[in-house]
């Protein structure tokens, strides 16, 4: 392990693995891809190193940008920095989401590209009642044609349009272009148009466009950036087109980029995540750099060994080790079950077996369950409730979702952007 007395007056270091060290140590104009699976220290590795830029190399904060891909993390990251940075510091890095920090651009440059600074922000809800408008306008013709659409289709594919930076003229050019389906694909083109001009109309933005409109502002005024030096990203493996573009934005004005990935937890396929970022960087930066953290931490062997032999399955799989220092334990086992109520009462039984097999070693808080969606909570919390087990579920709705919370926003939005009319909601 390299050692030129840094360890001593940087004390994050000490706690790094070989790995670990040298990517939080890594010169901080290489361009640099952190490969990590999980449990394998990323976040610690992904604050040290913004940590060691301020500490070392002597960066401002603020010239340092964090991005990571939800609220929860960004303020795990930024709890983390309060620690190693100090309270002062840690508040003046420019540290969330893509969204959040193009939202953050958007508010105090947007007129450099005719966006009103106070422009309102539709959501999910608010966009499928402008697509449900727009549908039932033409209801008669894609009846006539024969086309069924639903809100959530439609906007789906407009979702997917803006992931990769196609605008209504460009889908109506590939619409053009294609064999099947082509009708529908131009329907949705003008469909795609109209619900533009809707939320221009009502000065918004979805969540898509902060990223489409961030990108437009700083590949038209790259002076915005000039204070960025370094930018990191966290979960690069689910970054999208417009995303990794704007990521180049940023890295461009100075040169500095660190990427944290695990191209094994790629999640987001179905967002238009694309997992080629990690091979475009190699093509877009020079000397990229890929260090592999294949230590974890978490889980025991048994549980890494059953994970590899499923993910080691897929052919176009970048090969990747992963080792820990915890026993072998016990083995993952698969069962299955005639009925959701006999599930229930096996993971319940099994819950209270193991507690007492462990002679008090493991509580109840000791255990998850996890579900693929949330209506399958019901008959797993009866079985629990009837053996006496104390559960809370995680999940369920949003704060920002809550139909309180959202006439709030509604009337506070309403209020600072008199033309926001897009939530149509009754506001009396
Ligand atoms: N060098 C190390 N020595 C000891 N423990 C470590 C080391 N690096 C990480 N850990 C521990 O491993 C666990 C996972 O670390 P961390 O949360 O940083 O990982 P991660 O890769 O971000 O996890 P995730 O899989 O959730 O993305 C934590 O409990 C952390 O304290």
């Amino acid at each position: 392990m390299r050692d030129d007395g840094d360890s001593e007056r940087y004390p994050y270091l000490s706690s790094l693995n070989a790995a670990q060290l040298r990517a939080v140590t890594a010169p901080p104009g290489t361009p640099l891809q952190i490969l990590a699976g999980p449990g394998s220290g990323k976040t610690r590795v992904l604050t040290s190193r913004v940590a060691h830029l301020v500490k070392k190399h002597k960066y401002k904060p603020y010239e340092i940008t964090a991005v990571t891909f939800t609220n929860k993390a960004a303020n795990e990251m930024r709890k983390r920095l309060k620690v190693l940075l100090g309270e002062k510091e840690a508040g003046q890095l420019v540290l969330g989401t893509f969204h959040a920090t193009c939202a953050r651009y958007l508010r105090r440059h947007g007129s450099r590209i005719d966006l009103d600074n106070n422009f309102a922000i539709s959501d999910a809800d608010d966009c499928k009642k402008i697509m449900s408008r727009l549908l039932k306008a033409r209801a008669e013709e894609l009846a006539q044609a024969h086309i069924s659409l639903k809100e959530g289709v439609v906007l789906n594919d407009i979702s997917k349009a803006k992931a990769k930076g196609e605008s209504p003229e460009g889908m109506a050019v590939r619409a053009a272009k294609q064999e099947v389906g082509s009708n529908v694909l131009a329907v949705i083109a003008q469909l795609y148009k109209e619900y533009e001009l809707a939320l221009r109309d009502a000065g918004a933005l979805d969540f898509d466009d902060l990223l489409v409109f961030g990108l437009r502002l700083f590949k038209e005024h790259p002076d915005i950036l000039v204070k960025c030096l370094h930018i990191l990203v966290d979960e690069f493996q689910d970054t999208n087109t417009t995303q990794y573009e704007l990521m180049k934005c940023f890295a461009r004005a100075n040169g500095g980029v660190s990427v944290v990935g695990d191209p094994d937890q790629s999640i987001y396929g179905w967002r238009s995540a694309e997992i080629e970022n990690l091979d475009n960087m190699k093509r877009d930066f020079k000397g990229v750099d890929a260090i592999y953290l294949e230590h974890n931490y978490r889980s025991t062997g048994a549980i890494l060994a059953a994970s590899h032999s499923i993910v080691s399955q897929d052919a176009k799989r970048i090969p990747k080790n992963l080792y820990t220092s915890h026993p072998k334990s016990t083995p993952a086992i698969l069962k299955q079950f005639a009925t959701p109520v006999i599930e229930a009462s096996f993971i319940s039984t099994e819950i209270k077996r193991l507690i007492a097999y462990s002679g008090g070693l493991l509580n109840y808080d000791d255990f998850s369950i996890l579900l693929r969606y949330n209506a399958l909570s019901r008959v797993i919390e009866s079985a629990l409730q009837k053996d006496g087990i104390p559960n809370r579920i995680i999940g369920g709705h949003k704060f920002f979702e809550r139909m309180e919370i959202k006439d709030l926003l509604a009337y506070l939005q309403l209020a600072d952007n008199p033309n926001f009319t897009a939530s149509g909601r009754l506001l009396s």
